[in-house]
């Protein structure tokens, strides 16, 4: 039998020659994307372009089933194209070990797929993404996992939802003083050791480590000075790293002198415990016996002296690290830090010992390694079943998108479910207050050597009709509003433009009743070299129609919303009785965000009504 006769026969033979003529993309080698390209290969997609930054670390073998013990290090690109290139010769694979945010994977370059494939595993990565496809106008899967939890969803400029039409949750944080004097979970106190202490101590300042909050205890102000001060102290003992008491010092002035400063605030302890300081002469006496290389039992609970080991033996080996890099430093290089790496033996074991010690201290709960590891790096366990679905769904969803078939797509779940593992909806269209997809566009050349920030407001106000009311972003950033005309005069390459870039611009103006503002115009700004010196610097915009943003909707009343719970729950009655399915809860459970730094896009409440059938033994259709 050929390599093509069972697709062909399964998919039909139309559909198989448009996937052996489809070029597509997948962004991320990972988990997901090792069985996701394992899939598109075997089912003859004609051309894959992989692109993903990193190297193979010996953790991910258990599920990057591509990659094996003699590839650690080696790109991941490159191995998948290897290893997965064997698995269907009439493939042609091209692979790229670079970051897909660099501007040669400019709009251009994505216009040339038929399918982009999202198997990414951060926000920042899926939402430039979503913005590319969107730009060039290519369809998009995007597909997440968690543990059990897994998401696929078909993104076409609209049609569908794009990435940003739900907002997302923002990750975690803690108030400050929870964090610095008042801890009482272990998570405080490693959240302490990993984004206070490690980054005071080898890396960058408190200040900007989102998971502290200082916003949340802005009444607290004098403890929040106090706490500052504490800091700087740190910073004149990180000074001494090459010192051979470098350890007692840390030790004595976080875990004794910073706890009896905090014992002597009487007030904070009416409702709580004193903390009880540590002595260090003390402690290293009681550790005397005790071996360095406790540190690689991560399975039980350190004792108090067996933690103290730990710590001063990871303080030597990341201070050593640090003297390293610091005698390679040439003039004028910036000072090195470390980073805090849940994978690097030496930062989790400072981590997890400096956080028991404060445990110890505050009388809370010691935790081993181990966990610490798995609070620390935010891990909720990979499962390989749950990307190997969602690999396979990818596929599925792709198939209607090849076949223009979009109403037939499907936003899928999947969860850990006694009933059914796998449910759906159908897909959502844009929200029309999305910022980034319900938007105006236009492609913009320039010579940005001679075009200034005014030449192109002076397009705005001329050919579009914009008035003095309006913002121009670059990204996140603000370069000009009418309050802030610093850059007018500024060519656009000086304020960072590049071959293409993109610009926002935000009517400002006030909405009234009869006009709202118009939805923000995304213009696609490529450089020009060879404009004509005489000529005007920026090309003429073409005439376009600039759509007004929907008006906000009215608050609803009391009793509308007693309506709305009404109505949901006689929905789900309704469902529960058509699929004989405990609807109520599966639909709640479903409706818990998948954890942001891993997650595709925010889950909602799902409509049951998926089946997955096995036919004759050999193509598996989603119905
Ligand atoms: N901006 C980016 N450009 C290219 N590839 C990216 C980018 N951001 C993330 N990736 C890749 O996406 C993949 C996501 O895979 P996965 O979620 O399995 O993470 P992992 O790093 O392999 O595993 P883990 O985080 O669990 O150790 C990773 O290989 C990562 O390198
Ligand atoms: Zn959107």
């Amino acid at each position: 039998m050929g390599r093509d006769t069972r697709p062909r026969k399964s998919l039909g033979a139309s559909l198989h020659n448009q996937i052996k003529e489809s070029r597509v993309l997948m962004v991320g080698a990972g988990g997901i994307g090792c069985e996701l390209l394992k899939n598109l290969v075997l089912t003859g997609f004609g051309e894959i372009h992989i692109v993903d930054l990193d190297t193979i670390d010996l953790s991910n073998l258990n599920r990057q089933f591509l990659f094996g013990m003699q590839h650690i290090k080696k790109s991941k690109a490159i191995v998948a194209k290897e290893i997965a290139g064997k698995f269907n010769p009439n493939v042609k694979l091209e692979a790229h070990h670079a970051n897909i945010k660099d501007p040669n994977f400019n709009v251009k370059w994505f216009k040339g797929f038929n399918i982009v494939f999202n198997a990414l595993d951060n926000l920042d990565a899926r939402k430039h993404v979503n913005r590319m496809c969107l730009a060039a106008d290519v369809p998009l899967i995007e597909s997440g996992t968690t543990g059990y939890n897994g998401q696929v969803q078909i993104i076409k400029r609209g049609e569908t939802e794009c990435y940003d039409c739900n907002p997302k949750p923002v990750p975690k944080s803690f108030p400050v003083c929870t964090i610095r004097s008042t801890p009482s979970q272990p998570i405080h106190c490693i959240v302490w050791a990993k984004s206070y202490l490690f980054a005071e101590v080898f890396g960058t300042s408190e200040e900007s480590t989102p998971e502290l909050d200082p916003t949340e205890d802005s009444e607290n102000a004098q403890e929040i000075a106090n706490l500052k001060r504490e800091a700087e102290e740190l910073k004149n003992i990180r000074e001494k790293m090459d010192s051979p008491d470098f350890a007692e010092a840390v030790f004595s002035k976080v875990f004794t002198r910073d706890i009896n400063r905090l014992r002597s605030m009487e007030d904070m302890w009416k409702s709580r415990k004193k903390p009880e300081p540590l002595d260090y002469g003390k402690v290293l006496e009681e550790s005397k016996s005790i071996d360095a290389s406790i540190s690689r039992n991560d399975q039980s609970k350190w004792s108090l002296a067996e933690n103290f080991t730990v710590f001063a033996d990871s303080l030597k080996r990341l201070a050593t690290r640090m003297l390293e890099l610091k005698a390679t430093m040439k003039e004028g290089d910036t000072p090195p830090i470390l980073s805090f790496d849940k994978d690097n033996e030496d930062t989790l074991d400072f981590v997890a010992a400096s956080a028991n010690l404060r445990s110890s201290i505050f009388d809370i709960e010691i935790k081993s390694k181990f966990d610490i590891k798995q609070m620390a790096g935010n891990i909720i366990p990979a499962i390989a079943t749950t990307n190997a679905i969602t690999a396979g769904l990818c596929v599925l969803q792709a198939f209607k998108v090849l076949q223009n078939k979009l109403s037939e797509g499907r936003m899928i779940f999947l969860a850990k479910s006694a009933d059914r593992a796998c449910s759906s909806e159908t897909l959502a269209p844009p929200n029309p207050s999305c910022e980034t997809c319900c938007v105006a566009r236009l492609t913009l050349s320039a010579d940005i050597t001679r075009a200034t920030l005014n030449d192109l407001i002076k397009i705005l106000r001329s050919q579009l009709n914009y008035n003095e009311e309006i913002s121009v972003l670059t990204g996140n950033q603000l370069i000009y509003d009418i309050d802030y005309d610093d850059n007018v005069n500024t060519p656009l390459k000086d304020l960072g433009f590049q071959d293409e870039t993109f610009v926002t611009i935000v009517d400002d103006s006030d909405s009234d009743d009869d006009e709202p503002p118009r939805v923000n115009l995304v213009i696609a700004i490529t450089h020009d070299p060879e404009m004509a010196s005489d000529q005007y610097p920026i090309s003429e915009p073409e005439k376009i129609e600039i759509q007004r943003k929907p008006r906000p909707k009215p608050e609803p009343s009391q009793d509308q919303d007693d309506n709305l719970e009404m109505h949901d729950v006689t929905e789900s009655r309704k469902r529960k009785l058509e699929d004989g399915l405990t609807v109520l809860e599966d639909a709640s459970a479903r409706m818990r965000q998948i954890v942001p730094e891993d997650a595709g896009p925010v889950q909602k409440k799902v409509k049951v009504a998926e089946t997955i059938v096995i036919e004759d033994d050999e193509a598996i259709m989603i119905d």
